[in-house]
């Protein structure tokens, strides 16, 4: 082999998620599988493989940057350069950077080989720690290397995380010693190993990945989907199929999974959730019986007559108010109750006369109160002005059903809190990460004059936006660059991790998606993540290089064992165009209904009944009159931004574009513009075809928001 390779591996404990490509050096996909085959895997991140040349200063350089920064790796491991070949000085690299030596690992590394062979004795291996990192040089021949490597494999959990400064006391208690007495790795014992901060570098351990290609793949098979490629063996048509945007609809919904039921405490926050189990009401409302009137309450005759009407002078015996601590007495016959509206109705009491009808006869000598009270009304029967106890809410009746919406309106949480529900269990939000990608993206509010090529992201803004209006989570994963290579691989393995302590379910990815050499997303999601694209182009405008994926949930990419059921789903990804107005067409279009599915939407357990049919997912759909002609696209379904106004004379939907044209100036539509989603609420679905369509008649129109009236 031509270089010396450095395998690097991060924190024990984390698990080896992706396998690495095969590449033209043979003892770096041995060492891996070497630590596949001890299930030392199970603690170990994913490996980086690089390759560098022979020489000191490069060496160096190389395991400097992979030690010294904060975001260092656990573990480096070198072949080759062991010997005594005139190129052979790795040790005399590698040495004068340890902080440490570590003659024990050597001493076991020699002891493993010599029993195998005398040529051992021709290898200078040298171990030892630099800043938090474990260093070891391996031979260069596979065999040896892997010799060498299973001959300290079980210790170096342990020396990593005593080197990265973890409390060892606590690791002695914990699953490491357990793990050397085990001889064995497993995912059990790396979770009970203590969680220490300082080895939370999840994202770091890719940045230098380095994907070489394999050294007997023919050249197509090289250049199809290879990052690496270059303009002169770059694809010159696309591999994704298109799909229709049903199509795509149905993969979508067939590989997001169904939602997540949990219980949670019933606060504002669980507005805007889907309800996941009927709720009965644990307390009937009213709770007594209630006065509907401010008044007095009276025994009213069951059929009044001339001789028994309440018309006439009453005592006024008691008085009974909204108020929370006494009931009021017993009402006797021939005396009323003065009487607020919502307070307890005094026994024996069967209706309440309104103030209104009644007026004062005469006051206690004080004159501050009422002595007796003349009613006015005869007509007044046993019920009246009346709420009996649970006529508002039945006590044990249905209040919500499985699939209802807690809506902003406010009726399911005030059913939920008039009746003293507790918790309720509701279907979990997914959590959305927004990642923009792209050498050219400035922040939008980095106050520095864009120079050349810059642009500023528009895309993270404006679909965070989205999202959030939405009622879903969001994690802003900021800009993601193109270059180095790698780069992008980090920040979705990062995100793929989850961030802080949220985990994100669904991953939105713009830009990168087309055919441009630096149009990274497909290839780094199949080839570095171990994704798989289901889509990757959809016959629409805009919006063609929509790209949809997911990925398979790791277990060590949880963050412990704790790891909730959404954490254990396969995370969605959505990669879309990063023209600005494709970017927020394909949100609405194809994220929404994942998210909508993924938070409960349209779920129902029972029946469901004609008159109230499951709430429909995505955006809804309704026809409305254009106002003035629009073009169409000859092959592709045009998602035409407009506004959609609600005709006060006539009641009907009218539709105005937000901007025609095509090509040049005013071009209303173009994917770039942004604009023309400001003031829209509905996407026109206009279906390929030649001939405009005309003022007057009759479109379809997906609506994004509310519908404002017009003249
Ligand atoms: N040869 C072909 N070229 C292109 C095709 C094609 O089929 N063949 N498709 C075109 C279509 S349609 C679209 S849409 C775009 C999609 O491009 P990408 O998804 O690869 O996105 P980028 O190349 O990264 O950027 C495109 C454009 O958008 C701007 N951009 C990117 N990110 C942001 C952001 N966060 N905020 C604002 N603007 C952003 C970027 O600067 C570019 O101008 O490809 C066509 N090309
Ligand atoms: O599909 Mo692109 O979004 O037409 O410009
Ligand atoms: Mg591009």
């Amino acid at each position: 082999m031509g270089g010396l390779q450095l395998q690097q591996v991060s924190t024990p404990r984390e698990i080896n998620t992706a396998s690495l490509d095969p590449t033209s050096d043979r003892a770096g996909p041995i060492l891996t599988a070497t630590f596949e085959e001890l299930e030392a895997s199970t603690i170990w991140a994913s490996p980086v493989i690089k390759i560098v040349p022979d020489n000191v200063i490069d060496i160096q350089r190389e395991i400097c940057q992979w030690t010294d920064s904060e975001e260092f790796f656990n573990l480096i491991l070198t072949t080759g350069g062991t010997g005594f070949a005139i190129n052979d000085f790795t040790p005399e690299a590698v040495s004068p950077l340890l902080d440490r030596h570590a003659s024990g690992l050597v001493h076991g590394m020699l002891a493993a080989s010599l029993n195998v062979t005398p040529f051992a004795m021709m290898s200078r291996p040298v171990a030892g720690t630099r800043k938090k990192s474990v260093i070891a040089t391996l031979p260069g021949s596979p065999k040896g290397a892997k010799e060498n490597l299973e001959a300290i494999i079980k210790l170096l959990p342990h020396a990593c995380i005593q080197a990265a400064g973890a409390n060892s006391r606590s690791i002695h208690a914990g699953g490491v010693k357990k793990l050397e007495a085990d001889a064995g790795v497993s995912p059990a014992h790396g979770s009970k190993t203590p969680k220490d901060d300082s080895q939370h570098h999840h994202h770091h351990h890719h940045a230098h990945a380095h994907v070489i290609p394999k050294p007997h793949t023919s050249p197509e098979e090289r250049k199809s989907n290879d990052p690496k490629a270059g303009p002169t063996r770059r694809q010159r048509s696309s591999p994704y199929p298109m799909l229709s945007v049903d199509e795509a609809l149905k993969v979508i919904n067939e590989r997001t999974p169904d939602p997540i039921a949990v219980g949670v405490p019933v606060t504002m926050a669980v507005v805007g959730s889907v309800v996941a189990e009927d709720v009965y009401a644990e307390e009937a409302v009213p709770a007594y019986r209630a006065s509907i009137v401010d008044g007095y309450a009276v025994i009213a005759p069951e059929s009044p007559s001339a001789a028994t009407s309440l018309k006439g002078i009453f005592p006024v015996a008691s008085v009974s108010h909204a108020q929370a601590f006494s009931m009021p007495p017993p009402l006797e016959h021939g005396t009323i109750s003065r009487i607020t509206t919502g307070a307890p109705l005094p026994p024996n009491a069967n209706a309440v006369v309104m103030v209104e009808d009644t007026s004062l006869a005469c006051s206690t000598p004080d004159g501050n109160e009422e002595a007796t009270v003349e009613i006015l009304t005869g007509d007044i029967r046993p019920g009246e002005n009346i709420r009996e106890p649970g006529s508002d809410v039945p006590l044990g009746s249905r209040i919500l059903s499985t699939g209802d919406i807690i809506s902003a309106v406010g009726g399911e949480i005030g059913l939920l809190a008039s009746t003293g529900t507790k918790t309720v269990k509701i279907f979990e939000k997914p959590c959305v990460g927004v990642l923009s990608t792209g050498d050219e993206l400035v922040e939008h509010d980095d106050p520095r004059t864009l120079i050349g090529g810059q642009i500023r992201d528009s895309n993270r803004p404006s679909l965070l936006s989205c999202l959030t209006s939405w009622g879903f989570p969001t994690v802003d994963l900021g800009i993601a660059r193109d270059t180095p290579a790698g780069a992008l691989e980090q920040a979705l393995r990062g995100a793929l991790r989850g961030v802080a302590t949220r985990s994100v379910g669904v991953i939105i990815t713009t830009g990168g998606v087309s055919m441009g050499e630096l149009d990274l997303l497909k290839p780094t999601i199949e080839r570095s993540l171990g994704g798989t694209i289901h889509f990757g182009r959809v016959s629409m405008k805009p919006g063609k290089p929509t790209t949809f994926a997911t990925v398979p949930f790791k277990p060590a990419e949880s963050s412990s064992n704790t790891s909730t059921q959404q954490e254990r789903q396969d995370r969605l990804i959505f990669s879309l165009p990063g023209n600005p107005a494709s970017a927020l067409v394909t949100l609405h279009l194809f994220v929404l209904p994942a998210l909508h599915k993924l938070m409960g939407l349209g779920y129902t357990s029972g029946e469901i009944s004609p008159r109230h049919p499951p709430p429909s997912s995505g955006l809804p759909l309704v026809s409305a009159i254009l106002t003035h002609g629009v073009p169409r696209d000859p092959k592709r379904t045009e998602y035409h931004r407009a506004i959609v106004t609600a005709s006060r004379s006539n009641g009907q939907l009218y539709a105005t574009s937000t901007g025609l044209g095509g090509p040049g100036v005013g071009a209303g539509q173009r994917s770039s513009r942004v604009g023309s989603l400001a003031k829209a609420n509905a996407l026109l679905v206009l279906p390929p075809g030649s001939e405009k369509r005309e003022s007057g008649q009759l479109v379809e129109a997906l609506m994004m928001g509310a519908v404002g009236a017009s003249m």
